[in-house]
């Protein structure tokens, strides 16, 4: 596999806040049009180790490239090419759906043309036509997060980061988020997921699982549950939390 078509690749990649280490030596690549879960407790260092991915936040040491960029050296040019979603922050709740898309298709630096064509087919797209002039916040929290996962995608990124996708949702809007993310990635785009539902560790292609800053397990669903001899994900999980305490 050439460097390229290795969505992510992380070597090695550490982040220390004085003398303490968030994210310890962590290394790792993703393929294209993979789904990644990156797991672990609260405090683990998964928000630390994203914010190096996705060119916000220098490493301490180590290397890592996104699209074939390097996060240190080449930030803007990662930024460019890549989506990032949070639970936290996604859209503006005072503005309605269509200048929510137009503000975020001019950041991505989308001509009006595009912006109306791709911001007219999300709206289609998720049956939205009724409340497109709806402030945002007025919308249910799954709808919201479909919506902004979409704006996500507007400017096509070959890489897209998700944290906590799916916080506070009920379970039948979280299934229709994860047949989104499967469309998605099988268009080849590469889908680097965060969450604290280990149903939807089971959905990926390959998780990692982070404990204390390293990354203590990664493989298939099926492998891990396999190599920790337990029938969930959850089962995996709380063997490794074991672990360390
Ligand atoms: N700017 C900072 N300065 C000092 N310590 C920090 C800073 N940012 C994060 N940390 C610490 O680094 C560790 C990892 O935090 P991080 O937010 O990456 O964890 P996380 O796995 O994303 O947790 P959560 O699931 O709660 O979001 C924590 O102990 C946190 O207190």
């Amino acid at each position: 596999m050439r460097e390229i078509e290795k969505a992510i690749v992380v070597k090695e990649l550490t982040k220390k806040f004085g003398s303490f280490t968030a994210v310890d030596r962590i290394s790792f690549e993703t393929g294209k049009g993979e789904i990644f879960g990156f797991l672990g407790a609260n405090g683990a260092g998964k928000t630390t180790a994203m914010k190096m991915l996705i060119g916000i936040s220098k490493p301490t040491s180590g290397k890592a490239s996104v699209n074939g960029f390097d996060v240190n050296t080449q930030a803007e040019k990662v930024k460019k090419t890549i989506g990032y979603m949070s639970q936290k922050f996604s859209m503006y709740n005072d503005l309605n759906i269509m200048e929510n898309i137009t503000f975020f298709g001019g950041i991505y630096g989308l001509s009006r043309k595009e912006i109306k064509e791709r911001g007219e087919a999300v709206i289609e797209k998720l049956g939205l036509q009724g409340v497109a002039k709806k402030q945002v916040g007025s919308l249910p929290q799954g709808w919201k997060q479909k919506l902004a996962f979409s704006v996500a995608l507007l400017h096509e990124p070959k890489v897209v980061f998700l944290d906590e996708p799916t916080g506070g949702v009920d379970p039948i809007t979280r299934r229709q988020f994860w047949e989104m993310i499967y469309a998605e990635a099988n268009k080849g785009t590469t889908i680097f997921v965060t969450t604290h539902y280990m149903d939807e560790a089971e959905y990926c292609d390959r998780v990692s699982i982070m404990v204390e800053g390293r990354i203590e397990a990664l493989d298939s669903p099926k492998n891990l549950k396999k190599q920790f001899d337990t029938s969930s994900m959850d089962g995996v999980f709380q063997k490794l939390a074991r672990n360390v305490e």
